[in-house]
């Protein structure tokens, strides 16, 4: 039953895998063991070992050669565990506050995953902690924030607005009727806000190299 529930979330995953940059192997309640099976199921599927972020466990991702592991703001430094793994593995600290997104960065975190910004219900009977608080730690960090936490579509502008380098969504994807719809959904309201500021800065470098200028000669 583990390995075919394993194998039906590893299926969905690679299903939605083109529309994310990266896939979690998440497995809060269970053991390494099943985590390692989920794991080695997504790669089975397809995805490729650079999208797979295993969260908590660094000996699953050292077995599985994962291109990212995912450590909680108490876990182990994040420059240690990069000492262990190959060279290149992106190391990411989920935080919820800025002191802890501070304390990550300084231990060499690639980037962190800061929530939950809304209402989710993930994290029954905890305060969302906002946009506000979101701006501030993104203003104050020199790597990226990443926004998890009740997010839906209509959200993103109002994120990448707040300084938020992407997004993390479990239950928008997850919990859709279509995950694959839902994700498709999810990465074109990236890409629109992504798109509007790639052409925001050619516009600023063109008015600086030649003066006024409208968007439309661009
Ligand atoms: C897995 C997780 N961690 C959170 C944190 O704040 O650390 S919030 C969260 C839930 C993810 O959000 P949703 O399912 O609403 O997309």
């Amino acid at each position: 039953m583990e390995n075919d529930s394993h194998a039906y979330v590893a299926q969905v995953a690679a299903a939605i895998y083109p529309y994310v940059h990266f896939v979690h192997a998440r497995l809060k309640q269970k053991g390494a063991s099943e985590l390692l099976g989920l794991t080695r199921s997504m790669v089975e599927q397809g995805i490729p070992l650079q999208q797979i972020v295993v969260n908590d466990r660094v000996d699953v991702a050292l077995l599985t050669l994962a291109g990212a592991v995912q450590l909680p703001a108490n876990g182990l430094p994040a420059q240690d565990v990069k000492g262990l793994l190959p060279k290149g593995t992106r190391c990411g600290v989920s935080v919820h506050s800025l002191e802890e997104a501070q304390i990550a960065e300084r231990a060499g975190a690639d980037y962190v995953l800061y929530g939950h910004v809304y209402e989710t219900h993930c994290k029954p009977g905890v305060v969302p902690r906002g946009t506000a608080q979101l701006e501030r730690i993104c203003r104050l960090s020199n790597i990226p924030v990443i926004a998890l936490g009740g997010i839906q579509p209509h959200h993103i502008p109002e994120l990448y607005h707040a300084g938020a380098s992407g997004i993390a969504v479990m239950s928008g994807i997850w919990e859709a009727e279509s995950p694959i719809a839902a994700a498709m959904e999810y990465r074109q309201m990236v890409d629109q806000i992504v798109c509007s500021r790639c052409k925001e800065t050619r516009v600023e470098e063109f008015r600086k190299k030649y003066g006024q200028v409208s968007g439309e000669e661009i």
